[in-house]
């Protein structure tokens, strides 16, 4: 079909009142997740206003409950990053766990002197337990590229057993409590939604080991940031390495940037080229296959 279509081309977001503005009488919308899709957006778009596709796996920055009730249908793009992020997180995890960032600042700084038998240790994939919250697609995939660490056990929780992705990494399902408990390494992989909304906050971090490594790849929100704070500044947990924070872009001068055991990336675990290609063709694929009445590649079910 012919779509006539207007691009904001510019790598930086599109100012809120220029969308409101463009988005008057669109049939669909190609938006990424610096974009608000909420009530007063939909209101403003119209009744044209079909299909919304996300370029992006996450959703919370789409009322869902607005667009189910105006029977708008909403694409995602699932899958085609999973690898990507997974490697991410695995990158981040060590980078946290083994103290990269604070490494390379001591060589390059004079901090590095005669070899120390204790300077600079980290802590071990070898032997651990790694859990992880929210198991889906993201989660085994870290899975898969810890297990060559010889990791030694991974336990997960949900809000529903998830017994076929479990058995893909032989993961056993334990209880929130447990996770903190008995993990050496936690994974956030879950979306950010009102059940998510803060889950890792002080009550988690103080039932955690003082060696775990805590790493973030979801969304900031899933995490109170000044019970993390607490936590780390005070030694209850050995580090975090977060790739999402609250808000994004975290200002420079946010008490987190000032902990060397806390290793803050901008928002990059989707970042490789393929995977950004790939998901703009399926957001493109699944805004036309919305437009024409047909199934979508990525749809999400409201
Ligand atoms: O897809 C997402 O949800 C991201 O956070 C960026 O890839």
């Amino acid at each position: 079909c012919w779509v006539q279509f207007e691009m904001w081309d510019s790598d930086d977001p599109v100012p809120r009142v220029e969308l409101l503005k463009r988005v008057k009488g669109c049939e669909g919308i190609l938006c990424v997740l610096t974009e608000k899709i909420d009530a007063q957006l939909l209101n403003a778009a119209g009744p044209n206003l079909k299909v919304v596709s996300t370029m992006s796996v996450g959703f919370d920055h789409l009322s869902l409950d607005e667009l189910k009730k105006r029977g708008i249908r909403v694409g995602y793009t699932p899958d085609v990053l999973t690898d990507c992020v997974a490697e991410l997180t695995v990158a981040l995890l060590l980078a946290t766990s083994r103290r990269l960032i604070e490494a390379t600042h001591e060589a390059k700084t004079g901090g590095w002197g005669t070899w120390r038998t204790l300077w600079l240790c980290g802590h071990e994939l070898a032997n651990s337990t790694v859990g992880i919250l929210g198991l889906g697609r993201i989660g085994v995939a870290i899975a898969e590229r810890l297990k060559p660490f010889k990791v030694k056990k991974f336990i997960y929780t949900d809000v529903a057993l998830r017994p076929e992705l479990a058995n893909m990494i032989e993961a056993e399902y334990v209880s929130l409590d447990e996770l903190a408990k008995q993990s050496d390494f936690l994974a956030i992989c879950c979306a950010l939604t009102p059940e998510t909304y803060g889950i890792c906050n002080w009550n988690l971090f103080s039932k955690m080991k003082k060696n775990a490594i805590f790493i973030n790849t979801s969304r900031g929100g899933v995490v109170n940031q000044e019970d993390l704070y607490e936590a780390l500044s005070t030694g209850l947990i050995a580090g975090a390495g977060l790739d999402v924070t609250t808000p994004e872009p975290l200002p420079t001068h946010h008490p987190l940037f000032t902990l060397k055991n806390c290793v803050i990336l901008p928002h990059v675990a989707s970042a490789s080229y393929t995977t950004r290609n790939s998901m703009s063709a399926l957001a493109a694929n699944n805004l036309l296959a919305g437009l024409r009445g047909e199934p979508m590649p990525k749809e999400l079910k409201l």
